[in-house]
């Protein structure tokens, strides 16, 4: 029997700021592994918005992991964890310990207990390390890898990265990658290094609110690669 998709838009539109930025569109993702890829505004950013509830469909229907995005949107995070482009977005304490406790409380653990949890949680990542360093100290690749931390001691179903290789270099990034690979979650992949998604089951190309291309990453990839190449 097939699976139910996982994830679900039926026929979505979305204005933003007066301008159509999706439209029309429906999508059935079941695979783990997605990337989603499209040229600078053609709507990435906001197609993975409406499945975590930081923005509500004008039209259409979106659900998410057996939730629907407009009458359970209270409970979409704690489905759905969320990694920004710049981590400084979603950091919001002064030590890595803290952040990490925390994320356990928002994930339903007592203040007490999140607190004597956090070093074992980043021992897990084998961080116990960073849990007194403070967190305007690390680096941009510790504070990329300090937000993935934070999203899955949540254990999320599933985790949307939005472009977060942009100020990560190349040893930085690659391990990030690795450690997403290995994750059990579904995971959407927002990126412009294309050569992010190999191993990935299915790359959506979006282009101006519309889905362009949607299939394997060997397909979808070079399609997209010409269409860009053209463009420049
Ligand atoms: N905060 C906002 N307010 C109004 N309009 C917005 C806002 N953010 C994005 N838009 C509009 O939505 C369109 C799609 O933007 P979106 O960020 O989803 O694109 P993207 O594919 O993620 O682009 P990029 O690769 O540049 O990050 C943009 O062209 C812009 O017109």
């Amino acid at each position: 029997m097939p699976h139910a998709p996982l994830i679900r838009l039926e026929n979505v539109t979305l204005t933003r700021g007066g301008r159509v930025v999706l439209d029309a569109v429906s999508l059935d993702i079941t695979e783990r592994r997605v990337g989603l890829i499209g040229t600078n505004g053609s709507g990435k950013s906001s197609l993975v918005r409406l499945l975590n509830g930081l923005l509500a469909a004008d039209k259409g229907r979106v659900s998410v992991h057996g939730l629907d995005a407009s009458t359970q949107a209270s409970e979409l995070p704690r489905k759905v964890g969320f990694i920004f482009q710049n981590p400084d977005h979603q950091i919001i304490f002064p030590t890595v310990a803290e952040e990490i406790a925390f994320s356990l409380e928002q994930a339903g653990m007592p203040r007490r207990q999140a607190a004597k949890e956090a070093v074992p949680a980043l021992a897990r990542f084998q961080r116990a390390h960073w849990a007194e360093r403070p967190v305007h100290a690390l680096s941009e690749g510790e504070k990329q890898f300090l937000c993935i931390i934070a999203v899955l001691v949540m254990k999320p179903a599933l985790l949307i990265l939005d472009e977060p290789f942009s100020s990560l270099d190349l040893p930085t990034r690659r391990r990030l990658e690795t450690l997403v690979a290995g994750l059990e979650q579904q995971v959407i992949l927002v990126a412009h290094e294309l050569d992010a998604f190999a191993g990935y089951d299915r790359v959506v190309w979006l282009h101006e609110g519309q889905v362009r291309g949607d299939g394997p990453p060997g397909e979808i990839i070079p399609a997209y690669r010409a269409f860009a190449e053209a463009l420049a």
